[in-house]
């Protein structure tokens, strides 16, 4: 049985998530979401019948038990500690926000206080199983790479230092912890991020980002080591049709969970 739930951010992975919802509406109490003020006329317009678009979380009714952020990492400092605060459940999937610690323990500390759970949804990657049952047994090393088309990197670092339009194969363009490239990459390196905190954490997760000018689609790579024996996992996604730095595959991981999936990791 679904809840009522509110999105922040109406992009292209909150309208993939209310796509899917809005064909279940029987089941899904009430659907919510929640844009920057001035903007509800705008968004209003976008929705399908039924879904309500409010600018401030006050509006939000007593029995919307799940708040979903799907709108970037200022967001998650923004509206997290309110959200636990009005005593529901905050998930996110701009999990490279949580790379700044304060934030984090502020959002474990609300979460605490209120009885509430905060959640990262797994997002573009996958096999979050065989990492989380490799850190039971004690996690050893843990990379994550992440190889997406060249124009996918427009408008970050990468920009900066290479002549994306003219690439000539696979290029490494960020090798580093976790905890670097959440802060550096933040519309591409969430994954990195949630990998981390299912795993070893931001300093001892090492990353690597690749732009590969002949690639079609979004590839996300695990490699591991335990006393169990290793692992490597590697996926592929289509870009969201809306933004070349998201995988289709990261509103999927919510939809999948508000339908009873384990896809998220619990922090709180
Ligand atoms: N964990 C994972 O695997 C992944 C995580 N991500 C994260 O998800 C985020 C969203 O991705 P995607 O859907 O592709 O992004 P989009 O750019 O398509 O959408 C983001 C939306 O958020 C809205 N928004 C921004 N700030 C606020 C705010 N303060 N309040 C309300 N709405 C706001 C924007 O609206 P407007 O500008 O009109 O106000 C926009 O509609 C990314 O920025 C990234 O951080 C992305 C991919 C994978
Ligand atoms: O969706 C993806 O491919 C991954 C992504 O952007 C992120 O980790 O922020």
């Amino acid at each position: 049985m679904m809840q009522s739930i509110a999105l922040i951010g109406y992009g292209g992975t909150a309208q993939t998530v209310v796509q899917e919802l809005v064909k279940e509406m029987g089941t899904t109490r009430s659907i919510h979401v929640v844009v920057r003020p001035g903007k509800v006329e705008q968004y209003n317009a976008m929705v399908p019948p039924g879904v309500h678009v409010i600018d401030h979380l006050d509006l939000l009714p007593d029995h919307v038990g799940l708040v979903i952020e799907t709108a970037g990492h200022a967001a998650v400092s923004m509206y997290g500690r309110l959200v636990l605060s009005q005593g529901r459940d905050f998930g996110l999937i701009s999990s490279g926000a949580l790379a700044d610690e304060t934030l984090l323990k502020q959002l474990r500390a609300a979460a605490h206080e209120s009885g509430k759970r905060l959640l990262v949804f797994n997002g573009a990657m996958a096999a979050m199983d065989a990492l989380t049952s490799a850190k039971a047994a004690g996690l050893q090393t843990v990379c994550y790479t992440g190889i997406k088309p060249a124009r996918a990197w427009e408008g970050t670092p990468a920009a900066e230092q290479f002549d994306l339009s003219t690439l000539t194969g696979p290029t490494v363009i960020f090798e580093g912890s976790a905890r670097e490239v959440a802060l550096a990459y933040p519309k591409n390196a969430n994954v990195a991020a949630t990998v981390a905190l299912a795993g070893i954490g931001m300093e001892k997760t090492s990353v690597r980002l690749i732009a590969d000018p002949d690639a079609l689609v979004n590839r996300h790579r695990l490699d591991g080591t335990s006393p169990l024996g290793r692992f490597e996992f590697e996926t592929e996604a289509l870009p969201s049709a809306s933004n070349p730095k998201t995988s289709s595959s990261t509103a999927y991981s919510i939809v999948a969970y508000l339908r009873g999936g384990p896809n998220a990791l619990r922090l709180a």
